[in-house]
């Protein structure tokens, strides 16, 4: 069966008060909130640049590291994935440029 980011969200929340030397989600966690950031930042430049040299293989790697990378902050925060997954669908059928237009101080 496929694993979703559900899966990988439980996952992650489970192994975060694992044993750093054999976590690397409690590892990282452990680094503190700045340094998870600091990865999805990187990892969000690596997916940019394997994009912008049209690498499809190396985009499909980087951009499962960003995805992984954020549900780790997420986590770090205590946001779900459903609490985005949410505000997504607030948006549902709202066109990006209408929504730009509506806003007063843009
Ligand atoms: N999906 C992932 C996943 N994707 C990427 N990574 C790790 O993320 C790291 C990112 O690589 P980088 O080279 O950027 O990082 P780095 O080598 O630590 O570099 P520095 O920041 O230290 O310079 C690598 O160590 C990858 O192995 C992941 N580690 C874990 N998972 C999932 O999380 C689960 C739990 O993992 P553990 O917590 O390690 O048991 C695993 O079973 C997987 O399902």
């Amino acid at each position: 069966m496929r694993a979703t980011l559900f899966d990988l969200e439980q996952t992650i929340r489970q192994r975060r008060n694992a044993d750093p030397g054999q976590s690397y989600v409690a590892k990282l966690t452990a680094r503190g909130r700045g340094k998870i950031a600091q990865k999805v930042g990187e990892e969000a430049v690596e997916t940019v640049i394997a994009a912008m040299a049209s690498d499809r293989q190396g985009t499909i790697s980087e951009s499962a590291d960003l995805l992984f990378h954020l549900l780790l902050l997420l986590a770090d925060l205590n946001i779900s994935l459903d609490d985005v997954l949410d505000e997504l669908d607030r948006r549902e059928g709202v066109s990006g440029i209408a929504e730009k237009a509506s806003r007063k101080d843009d």
